[in-house]
């Protein structure tokens, strides 16, 4: 494949253009801002996301989407707040032909469209979504990782398997597309859940109870929304809740951390982004529209939007496991 694009030059955009770059001859990596397109150019370094990570030469940062054009494959790794506008910026621009992977674990709210939904809005529904336990700031060094792709189009999933595997990048093709986007959102208020627990020092036994029950009812509202449940168990399923539910490396853990020691941030003032706290509304909403009880769900939106103490929303949620 001659060329590739990728929306989003932050931590995964940067990291599926060093990855995609391994496989095709060019790789577009488009950005918002030109002064850090400029740098990337200059000197090989995108030095506000991984400065010490030497990118591959056939990355070119570029801010016009125009460029894009000639693209086969463009990933669409921009957080979900900033989807619909760059999809709505991108339609002028691509022909029909060109396949679309969504890399966000995020969800619109109030629609409660996944970003699969918001690109058949603007394009057609043979979409790839890509989802994983997947720390960008390990597969930008190439290190060992598997990851999840779905599509209603098959062939589209496999072109897109041909562009990004490595002999460490691994992708695994599966049929259930809102299951695996569904499974990308629901980790994230997991892991924020796990988060508030640690922050409280909650006991180990009690947080991997929390966690076995979180794996449960991702399990439920896939089902419910109209994906497979065995979905959860796969990388983007079990794997992912896993990995965000325990490290630390994870900022939906993080935010959840400070929550669960009543520091609370304004992570939208910091930059930085934290699907999870976006996502809680519309998760709290879908599992409201398919009478579907999430305990997590409700532990997570007591915290954090209602402000609820944690040890008061934690009395709640164990009152509730196993009665
Ligand atoms: N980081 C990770 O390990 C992983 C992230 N993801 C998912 O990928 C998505 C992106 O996350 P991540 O890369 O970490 O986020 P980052 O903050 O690292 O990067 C976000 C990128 O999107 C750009 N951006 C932000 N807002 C807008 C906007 N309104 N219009 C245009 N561009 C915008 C940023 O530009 P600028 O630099 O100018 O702010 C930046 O290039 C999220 O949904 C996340 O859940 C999935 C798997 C792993
Ligand atoms: O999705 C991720 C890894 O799979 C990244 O998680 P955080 O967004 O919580 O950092």
């Amino acid at each position: 494949m001659e060329k590739v694009g990728v929306i989003g030059g932050g931590s995964l955009g940067t990291a599926i253009a060093q990855i995609a770059s391994q496989n095709v001859d060019e790789v577009y990596l488009h950005l918002r801002r030109k002064e850090l397109a400029d740098i990337i150019n200059q000197t090989g370094f995108n030095n506000e996301y991984y400065p010490n990570t030497k990118l591959n030469n056939n990355i070119k940062a570029i801010t016009d989407f125009n460029k894009l054009k000639d693209c086969e494959i463009i990933f669409l790794s921009v957080p979900s707040s900033a989807f619909r506008e760059t999809l709505s910026n991108l339609q002028k621009f691509i022909n029909e032909s060109v396949i679309l992977v969504s890399t966000a674990k995020g969800i619109e709210y109030p629609s409660l469209k996944t970003m699969g939904n918001l690109i058949e809005e603007y394009f057609d529904d043979d979409y790839v979504s890509l989802s994983g336990p997947n720390f960008a700031s390990e597969m930008v060094l190439n290190l060992e990782t598997v990851s999840n792709i779905a599509s209603k189009n098959k062939n589209n999933s496999k072109k897109v398997k041909e562009v990004l595997t490595t002999q460490q990048f691994k992708l695994k093709i599966i049929d259930d597309v809102v299951g695996l986007e569904i499974c990308g959102v629901i980790k994230n208020i997991n892991a924020m859940a796990n988060g508030i627990c640690k922050g409280m020092d909650i006991n180990e036994n009690a947080r991997y109870a929390i966690l076995t029950k979180g794996f449960e009812e991702t399990q439920k509202i896939v089902e419910a929304i109209g994906g497979n449940p065995s979905t959860v168990k796969e990388y983007c399923g079990f794997g992912d809740l896993v990995l965000t539910s325990t490290s630390n490396e994870s900022r939906n853990h993080t935010l959840g951390m400070l929550y669960g020691q009543r520091i609370i941030v304004d992570e939208d003032a910091s930059g930085i982004v934290v699907e999870g706290k976006k996502s809680i509304k519309a998760i709290k909403d879908i599992c409201k529209k398919y009478n579907t009880e999430s305990i997590i769900v409700d532990f997570v939106y007591d915290v954090v939007i209602k402000h609820v103490q944690p040890k008061i929303a934690f009395k709640r949620l164990w009152e509730k496991i196993e009665n």
